[in-house]
């Protein structure tokens, strides 16, 4: 245990770190009586604030600080809405008027694109939300052992703060979460416990259709739903039925795992069907529990409109779209150009991918479950160099070799968008000894009061 535990200081936070926490310096003497430098992370603190803190506990490199008081405020502080804020990890900058928290996504793109040795006023002003509430079409929800249902305490996941209300999360999703958390409790039923693998429910996933009104609830427990279960699924499916009509699939998914995730080893279908419909730029699109698909729907079209506009897909032309996923943006561009091919890894959400373009319609598209790094080399020997390349990574971005191979391939434009500025700006930097120049960076905010910021550029062959 260090020494500076519980020692106090009145410091100036110099910036934020990664994750959206202040950063301070202090110095401190030492046992043998020399003055030594302490580094301290310091959560709800903004840049340039004045504050006294108490250093909690020692973290790997860096000492973690709570904050006593803020001596000197940032002139965009204000009162955080939510009243989990402080127990709760995901909003970390409620704490933070929009406009400031734009302004900090915007130069953490700048400065990672400096980083690589990119022009900084190539980047945009982060296109935000014009009311950055109820934003998300889906959420996980987890069972503490007592039952309690809610979402993980800040850095602690063992500890489960009861739901109360959430204000990203759609309004009726949290309205349904709490009749789940309702109905579990009238029925007795026990939370799981991690460590012992004991106990019944595990988790709630809620997913809602902003455009199709559609809503699903997925119950993960351990058990399936009959024996002695019987009578609360059936009470379940009542309860769910008469207030929630919008609800098109309940879904009880017996996970035995300790593997903490939200998977499942065989669906329940309560009531309805497996999957919900939703929409996206005018496409209709299958959603499993399991599916990955954009969770800022409004965001997600302005994303999707910008690609295209950067893209200008001609009809004469051939596309790749490298991490295709469902096919969020592949089917928006397939009605634009000659042919698209669509490469990802995950085997689902190609099958999800071939079924949506079949539902609306498209029949240019070809969609190949690989890994792109294999994917890519496959899809040019049979397609032949493609015009425009599209890709969408995940957060550790595409990669060295990837990078190396579209490089090598020589599309006329590549539109990349992208999760993590950093990885994206690495990314792009491989494509530079290939004769491309960066045009444009465009950031969008998809994740209001979250340090995470979505990117959209292009790059052209010179
Ligand atoms: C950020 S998501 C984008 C998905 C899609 N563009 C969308 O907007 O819905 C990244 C996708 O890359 C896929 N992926 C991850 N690693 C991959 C790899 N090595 N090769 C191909 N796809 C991969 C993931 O399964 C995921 O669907």
């Amino acid at each position: 245990m260090s020494t500076t535990v519980g020692s106090s200081f009145i410091t100036e936070i110099r910036q934020l770190d990664k994750n959206g926490a202040g950063q301070a310096v202090v110095w401190h003497e030492n046992e043998k009586g020399n003055s030594k430098k302490l580094k301290l992370t310091v959560p709800e603190t903004l840049p340039g604030e004045k504050v006294r803190v108490t250093v909690d506990k020692p973290e790997r490199r860096r000492r973690k600080a709570v904050l006593e008081e803020i001596i000197e405020a940032h002139p965009e502080r204000i009162g955080p809405a939510c009243p989990h804020f402080s127990l709760c990890g995901g909003c970390v900058w409620q704490h933070w008027q929009y406009a400031g928290q734009l302004q900090e996504k915007t130069n953490h793109v700048k400065h990672a694109l400096e980083a690589q040795g990119f022009e900084p006023y190539l980047v945009q002003d982060t296109m935000g939300m014009e009311d950055p509430w109820h934003y998300r079409n889906k959420m996980e929800f987890t069972f503490s052992p007592d039952g309690t249902l809610g979402l993980h305490e800040q850095g602690n996941f063992r500890k489960i703060i009861s739901l109360e209300t959430c204000l990203i999360a759609g309004k009726k999703m949290v309205e349904a979460a709490m009749d789940i958390a309702k109905w579990a409790s009238d029925h007795h039923l026990s939370g799981y416990n991690k460590d012992t693998h004991e106990g019944l429910l595990r988790h709630l996933m809620v997913r809602e259709s902003f455009a199709t009104g559609e809503m699903m609830l997925a119950l993960f427990a351990t058990e399936a739903p009959d024996g002695n279960l019987r009578e609360a699924a059936s009470d379940l499916i009542d309860r769910i039925e008469a207030k929630f009509p919008e609800v098109k699939s309940l879904l009880w998914l017996e996970n035995r795992d300790w593997a903490d995730r939200t998977q499942s080893e065989k669906t329940h279908v309560l009531s309805g069907r497996d999957f919900i419909y939703d929409e996206l730029s005018g496409f209709r699109y299958r959603i499993w529990y399991d599916t990955f698909f954009q969770t800022n729907p409004t965001q997600a079209q302005k994303l999707v409109d910008l690609a295209i506009e950067m893209g200008q897909p001609k009809k004469n032309e051939k596309m790749i779209d490298l991490f295709c996923g469902v096919g969020t943006f592949s089917l928006p561009f397939a009605k634009q150009v000659k042919e698209l091919s669509g490469i990802e890894i995950v085997e689902t959400s190609i099958e999800s991918a071939k079924r949506n373009a079949k539902d609306n319609g498209i029949t240019n598209t070809h969609f190949l479950a690989r890994d792109a790094r294999h994917g890519i080399d496959e899809v040019i020997d049979s397609f032949g160099t493609p015009e425009l390349l599209l890709l969408d990574p995940p957060r550790s971005g595409a990669g060295g070799k990837v990078m190396r191979k579209i490089g090598r391939a020589q599309p006329e434009r590549i539109v990349y968008v992208s999760c993590n500025p950093d990885t994206f700006a690495t990314d792009m930097k491989e494509l530079l000894p290939f004769g491309y120049q960066l045009e444009l960076v465009q950031p969008v905010d998809l994740f209001p009061h979250t340090v995470h910021v979505e990117c959209c550029a292009l790059l052209i062959k010179k």
